[in-house]
């Protein structure tokens, strides 16, 4: 969201974040972004009378230096329908940020064609002013209606003639469950993470009293403060993501990097478990620690165990790609590898140099 008057130096924007159920099975009372498991309705080909034609309804093609992550790869005969990952997750996106957060993401539609779609998604994005909705009972109401049934969002877009906006949200990041942080019945998330820059003064957002149980706006590091001080919990990734969202104050040149970016893909990361004698680490691609071969199912080698400690493991490493925690909230990233598909790395710490050496003191 929006730009608000700040002094200088400090964020522009802030960051929708909902605090999940103490009852949910995965992650309960964590702090997390808007989403939730795609739906077979997502991938429904009716979605096609109200999107532009094209391969990826106007989304444009990523570039193939890279190869695709298995998310956005997989072709999904199954289910009998032309939508490809890319469009159905932004469908699916949009659909739960609607009904976790009552966030309205839609474009007046039809949206003629790809140049159309490129047209009103250049800045960043503006939701249905206030007339171009219906009053906010019956607005309620279909928030009901799709969380039981999320078929029933295309019948709300076509009832209010609007497109999902599909073309505001860039691909960010793609994060596996690692195969030791299983919840109940083994499960995991093949998770992929958009941004969307909103041009305007953050929407209200209202939680469903369910799956959520409250909304914030936060800036990065007011989320990186609050985890520290232990009034919020964080999962490992929503932590790296705002570490590397610090390294933007300006929600104009977030927007900007994230568009530039974003026809580059990602990779999916799933982090590796190593237990040290005093404390774990979550280590992620490119690290000198992490297998060449990983275990991906949990069936080999799920996490990794050694006697060693921290400290240890960091001396003397010469490729670090790390997220450390040494109890319960003093967790901390190390990169020092590039990344790649043009991405940037979080803002991080030398633990060498003690800590908050080399820390950007936005932290
Ligand atoms: C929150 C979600 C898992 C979706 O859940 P929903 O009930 O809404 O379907 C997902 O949106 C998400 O944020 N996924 C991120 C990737 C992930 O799997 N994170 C969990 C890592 S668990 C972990 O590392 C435990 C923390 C620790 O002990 O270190
Ligand atoms: N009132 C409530 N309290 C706790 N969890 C709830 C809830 N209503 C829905 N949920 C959970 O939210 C999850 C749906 O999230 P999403 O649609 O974002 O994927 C489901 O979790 P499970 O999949 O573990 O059953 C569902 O059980
Ligand atoms: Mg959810």
């Amino acid at each position: 969201s929006p730009p608000r008057p700040t002094a200088a130096g400090a964020f522009d924007y802030e960051l929708l974040l909902l605090r999940r159920s103490p009852r949910s099975a995965f992650l309960p009372s964590a702090h997390v972004f808007p989403g939730g498991v795609a739906d077979a309705a997502d991938f429904s080909s009716d979605w096609l009378q109200l999107l532009p034609g094209g391969p990826r309804c106007g989304l444009g093609s990523v570039r193939g230096e890279c190869p695709r992550a298995p998310l956005f790869a997989a072709e999904r005969p199954e289910l009998g329908s032309p939508l490809p990952g890319d469009v159905a997750f932004r469908l699916c996106a949009i659909r739960e940020a609607f009904e976790e957060a009552g966030v309205l993401l839609v474009l007046p539609g039809p949206v003629a064609d790809a140049a159309a779609a490129t047209a009103a998604t250049t800045g960043p994005a503006r939701l249905l002013p206030a007339e171009r909705l219906p009053p906010s009972s019956e607005l309620a109401e279909w928030r009901l209606r799709v969380q039981r049934q999320p078929g029933s969002f295309l019948q709300l877009c076509r009832h209010l003639s609007c497109v999902p906006n599909i073309w505001a949200l860039r691909e960010w990041s793609n994060w596996l469950t690692p195969v030791g942080r299983a919840g109940r019945g083994g499960r995991r998330y093949d998770t992929a993470f958009y941004l969307c820059c909103l041009g305007q003064a953050p929407p209200v957002a209202s939680h469903d009293d369910g799956e959520v149980t409250a909304c914030q706006w936060s800036t990065p590091s007011e989320a990186v403060e609050l985890f520290k001080s232990q009034d919020i919990s964080i999962a490992p990734p929503q932590f790296y993501e705002f570490c590397r969202l610090c390294n933007f104050t300006s929600l104009h040149d977030l927007h900007r990097f994230a568009s530039e970016r974003a026809l580059e893909g990602c990779e999916r990361w799933m982090p590796v478990l190593m237990i040290a004698s005093d404390g774990h680490m979550q280590i992620l691609p490119g690290d000198e620690l992490y297998p060449e071969d990983p275990d991906f199912t949990g069936e080999r080698k799920p996490m990794l165990m050694t006697d060693k400690k921290i400290e240890d493991l960091m001396k003397g490493a010469s490729r670090l790609h790390r997220i450390v925690t040494q109890d319960h909230n003093n967790v901390n990233i190390y990169v020092n590898i590039q990344p790649k598909y043009k991405h940037i790395n979080p803002i991080t710490m030398d633990f060498k140099r003690g800590k908050n050496a080399d820390c950007n003191s936005k932290l």
